[in-house]
């Protein structure tokens, strides 16, 4: 076992130096044996147009990429049409509404999701959402085929009708995806409104409330049309929320995710 390993209690950014002098160590006493992990493929590298992709966070450390780019298939009409058509359930905080959702899976799922202590059933993609998504991720080059795809069987979408909509420090880490022990990919899709989308390592819990390591949060701004991808162990090292802000419009995400291990009692299992 290697002191980084063993080190349970630091933090990541720590962990992340304590295995960057480790792989250095090793490479320099050992450089015939030294060999890098098997790279992740970043949807940056299936991209048609990778130059248009910002790198936002690249550690390889602890195996954690953000990306983002504009994507032109994203239409206005499009988002006048999720504001219409979908069935939002209410998301509930200990004193207010804050935001509203709607969760898609692939057909044949029936895997739930949790948004705190609320749960909601699934619904099967529709036809029309799936047109749209096709479009949005278009130069992502993922297969929707069954076999072997790599496109996402289920997508989180959130809409927040003003600044005061928020969703609060968290990761997408639930068993569903296994993100805290494997690779995923997430692709978030905005429509409507620009709203700040920070992220920041997973600090140490204290008490409930998830909050970044102090000096590592960075925000990004999420307009119409951006695409945000968050890849490999992602889920497991960090954290990100939509913070409140001042606006008056709508805005709409969508999170597309792969779930690797259905739930019991979905005949996906
Ligand atoms: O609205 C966003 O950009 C983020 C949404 C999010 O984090 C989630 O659905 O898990
Ligand atoms: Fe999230």
């Amino acid at each position: 076992m290697t002191i980084a390993e063993k080190a349970g209690d630091l933090t990541p950014r720590e962990l992340s130096d304590i295995k960057e002098a480790e792989a250095k160590a090793k490479r320099e006493a050992h450089p015939e044996a030294t060999r890098e992990e098997k790279p992740l493929q970043l949807l940056v590298e299936r991209a048609s147009n990778p130059k248009s992709w910002i790198p936002c966070i690249e550690d390889k450390h602890l195996r954690s990429w953000m990306y983002m780019s504009q994507e032109k298939g994203v239409s206005y009409a499009d988002f006048e049409q999720l504001k219409e058509k979908v069935e939002w359930t209410e998301i509930h905080g200990a004193a207010a509404l804050t935001r509203k959702t709607m969760w898609f899976v692939k057909k044949g799922c029936r895997c739930p999701y949790s948004y705190g202590k609320q749960q909601v059933s699934a619904v099967t993609f529709p036809d029309w959402f799936l047109d749209m998504a096709k479009r949005w991720l278009n130069s992502l080059n993922l297969n929707d085929q069954d076999k072997d795809s790599t496109f996402p069987n289920c997508v989180n979408l959130n809409l927040y009708e003003h600044g005061d909509h928020q969703v609060a420090w968290h990761s997408d880490d639930e068993p569903l995806f296994r993100g805290k022990f494997q690779d995923t990919r997430i692709i978030s899709v905005t429509l409507g409104a620009m709203r700040k989308f920070q992220v920041g390592l997973k600090a140490p819990r204290r008490g409930g409330i998830l909050k970044p390591e102090k000096g590592s949060m960075a925000t990004f701004n999420l307009g119409h049309g951006q695409v945000c991808t968050m890849e490999g162990l992602f889920q497991k090292h960090y954290l990100h929320q939509i913070a409140k802000g001042t606006t008056r419009q709508a805005r709409i995400n969508a999170t597309f995710r792969n779930i690797v291990e259905h739930a019991a009692g979905c005949p996906l299992r």
